[in-house]
């Protein structure tokens, strides 16, 4: 209960929240699995579950019609967990079985297509803009469905072939990704980040669509490649590996902490060309130092992560089309910064775990439209070259219903020679 109180007040990340909660609770592994679970799903299916607790009268009548994080979490138990009534019933205050009962009683409600989605109102209509209601409601029971664990093999340490090996062995149910060459899926999600493989660098935790952008920026040893928003690491850490600890590996932010983060992960995976630099914005001085003179960039933007509700549902509740407006600027802001760098013949790959247009193709047509020395070149051959087959457009667009990765965009740009 509490914990979906403090979740549900979006004033930090869900992991965030749950971890702060956490830490002044003394709770057992399953009950903080249990804990973590119910408040995830409360989070995925808020306004289904919303819509079934204003069917009849709220258990506690308050002035408003608001329902209770208590009523939400009894509902997300009944209706998504389907616990019944008896598993449920030591749990129950007065008067909450019968609540439940007389909710149980109610024809289903007709949803809007809102609440189906379950998105807030301004994201289901910019999405139904664009996609037939069908494919929408795909791509949204997707994007509600928790996400399998993707690990990536350094090949700096070790071979898939020989992680999954140690790993099967170990009982872990998990097969090679479909698409990244280094990835592998576990079925479940065991906490691995005390794991030997772990400590010794020979494994990550990374989405195969994060690997993706590494085969596509495809960086080669000796280069200087640049990371421009490197947050903790996690595709610089990829990169460093694909140049064979080789050239100079810039690993740029903004933000201080994250970067901080940097440090040890890139000790733990044997890397000597990683480079990490502070900046204050996009214009500092340690960029426009490095004007034209770098042969790959990429730019992991920062955007609203919509293509990862598996992992961060929270952020459909705090995303606003205000919030949108605002990492659209700042999006377009950074790519430029970031294109100055290239040298002639230079790669740059833009992406953003986004599924809306807007901080997608529209921030790089608007760049290409205005800028004739840069031009775009193909995902699906760049993957295709590497042996990674994926029929997509010119531009990356990787979907949780179709590619079972998160939501993922990338165009690859280059500048003429
Ligand atoms: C999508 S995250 C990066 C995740 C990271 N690449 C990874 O793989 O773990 C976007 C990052 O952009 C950073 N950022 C925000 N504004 C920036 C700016 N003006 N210049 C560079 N980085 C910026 C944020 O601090 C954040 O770490």
């Amino acid at each position: 209960m509490e914990a979906t109180t403090q979740l549900l007040q979006f004033s930090q990340p869900a992991d965030a929240a749950l971890s702060a909660f956490f830490r002044s609770k003394k709770s057992g592994a399953r009950d903080r699995a249990f804990i973590a679970e119910t408040a995830y799903a409360i989070l995925r299916r808020k306004r289904l579950l919303t819509r079934l607790a204003t069917l009849i009268p709220p258990l506690i009548p308050t002035k408003k019609q608001h329902v209770s994080s208590r009523e939400l979490v009894l509902l997300s138990l009944s209706r998504l967990r389907g616990m019944s009534q008896r598993q449920l019933e030591p749990a129950l205050l007065e008067g909450e079985a019968e609540w439940l009962a007389e909710i149980r009683r109610q024809p289903d409600p007709t949803l809007t297509l809102g609440e189906q989605l379950d998105f807030p109102d301004w994201l289901a209509e910019r999405l139904s803009a664009r996609l037939p209601a069908d494919q929408l409601l795909v791509l949204a029971r997707a994007l509600n469905t928790p996400a399998p664990l993707d690990l990536r093999v350094n090949t700096l340490k070790a071979t898939r072939e020989a992680v999954m090996a140690q790993l099967s062995a170990e009982g872990l149910m998990l097969l090679p990704c479909p698409y990244s060459p280094i990835g592998l899926r576990l079925k479940n999600r065991p906490f691995l980040q005390k794991h030997p493989l772990f400590l010794d660098g020979s494994i990550e935790v990374q989405d195969e669509g994060s690997q993706l952008l590494g085969y596509l920026l495809a960086p080669r040893r000796g280069e200087m490649v640049v990371d421009f928003c490197a947050g903790a690491g996690g595709k610089t850490l990829l990169l460093g590996a694909m140049m064979r600890s080789t050239g100079r590996l810039y690993a740029m932010d903004v933000a201080e902490k994250r970067l901080a983060k940097l440090k040890p992960r890139v000790a733990r995976a044997g890397l000597s060309n990683v480079h990490p630099i502070l900046i204050a914005s996009e214009n500092d001085i340690r960029v426009k130092r490095l004007t034209g003179k770098v042969d790959r960039v990429l730019v992991d933007a920062p955007c609203s992560g919509l293509g990862t509700l598996r992992r961060n549902p929270d952020l459909k509740w705090r995303q606003t089309p205000e919030s949108i407006a605002e990492l659209t600027q700042k999006q377009t802001a950074i790519l430029t910064a970031a294109a100055r760098l290239l040298k002639p013949g230079g790669r740059l790959v833009y992406a953003t775990c986004s599924i809306l247009s807007e901080e997608n193709e529209s921030i790089v047509d608007a760049f290409l439209a205005s800028r004739p020395e840069f031009c775009r070149l193909s995902a699906t051959d760049i993957l295709a070259d590497q042996g990674i087959r994926l029929e997509n457009g010119e531009d990356l667009h990787l979907s949780p219903p179709i590619h079972s990765t998160d939501g993922f965009y990338a165009a690859v740009l280059q500048r003429q020679e």
